[in-house]
């Protein structure tokens, strides 16, 4: 069976807020995503796994509609989003929250107003209710003592969790996360993972993570998806994903050196 095949969609009983399909995209003669399908499952936290530079992050950019696919198409709720007027996009796109890399914060407001900016900019909420909604989400995440402090003056771990706290401040039903845990030790890994588990549990929604640290993808997901040179892999169950006996699964989830999976 070739890689494409052995690529499933899930049950079709489950809903898919948002649907990806055959989107391929080229930067200049560079082919990255090549005839990409995946139907994410609604209120379930799925991670997107894969080898570096295989197109995990211009996934999420297409999701939100950041970039356009070459061709193929991305349905959020229904509505393909290069098919619909700008003013539904960006109505669309209030219903995403996104937590990049290293949280993305405006160096120059403090976390409070970092927070705030979503409720500011997105809707006529009055400076209380804000500022009440603003301190919830902080005491979420346990910053509710650092709300006067700049960025450059948390350490990174806090970053991520203000970043998180801005990202889920407009109530999305969709989250995405660039890998949340990068340059983060294992302890604050754990702590990060648990407050998103925690907060999935507690608000809900359809949770899409990128990340290269397999433990993470093991404790949080529902679903696993692989990507390889642009085109998904293998889809499904956690469990079924570090189950797999598929030479390809097995090398990437296990990290080992042997195995159809090389440098290039
Ligand atoms: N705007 C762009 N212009 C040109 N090339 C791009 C652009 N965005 C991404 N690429 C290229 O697309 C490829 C895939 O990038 P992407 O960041 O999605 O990889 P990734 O799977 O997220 O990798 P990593 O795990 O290392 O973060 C890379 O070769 C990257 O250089």
């Amino acid at each position: 069976m070739s890689i494409a095949q052995r690529a499933g969609t899930l049950p079709v009983e489950q809903a898919h807020a948002i649907r990806v399909h055959n989107i391929a995209k080229s930067f200049g003669s560079s082919a990255v995503l090549r005839g990409l399908s995946i139907d994410f499952v609604d209120n379930a936290i799925t991670t997107v796994l894969g080898p570096s530079g295989t197109g995990k992050s211009v996934l999420l950019k297409h999701l939100v509609g950041l970039e356009a696919p070459d061709q193929g198409e991305i349905v959020v709720f229904g509505k393909d989003i290069w098919k619909i007027s700008e003013e539904e996009r960006y109505a669309l796109r209030k219903r995403f929250g996104v937590l990049f890399q290293d949280g993305a914060l405006f160096g120059s407001l403090n976390i409070f107003d970092n927070v705030a900016f979503p409720l500011r900019k997105h809707t006529d909420l009055a400076e209380s209710e804000i500022g009440d909604l603003v301190m919830t989400r902080l005491r979420e995440v346990g910053l509710e003592h650092s709300a006067a402090k700049l960025p450059n003056e948390i350490s990174g771990g806090m970053r991520k969790r203000a970043g998180f706290a801005r990202a889920l401040v407009l109530n999305p039903d969709i989250v995405l996360f660039d890998e949340p845990d990068s340059g983060l030790d294992p302890v604050r890994t754990s702590l990060l993972n648990d407050l998103i588990k925690e907060m999935h549990t507690e608000h809900g929604g359809t949770y899409l993570l990128v990340t290269h640290n397999i433990p993470t993808a093991r404790r949080l997901s529902d679903y696993v998806g692989l990507l390889w040179n642009g085109a998904l892999v293998h889809y499904g169950p956690t469990d079924e994903a570090f189950d797999s006996d598929d030479g390809f699964v097995r090398q990437f989830l296990t990290g080992d050196s042997v195995g159809p999976l090389g440098m290039d």
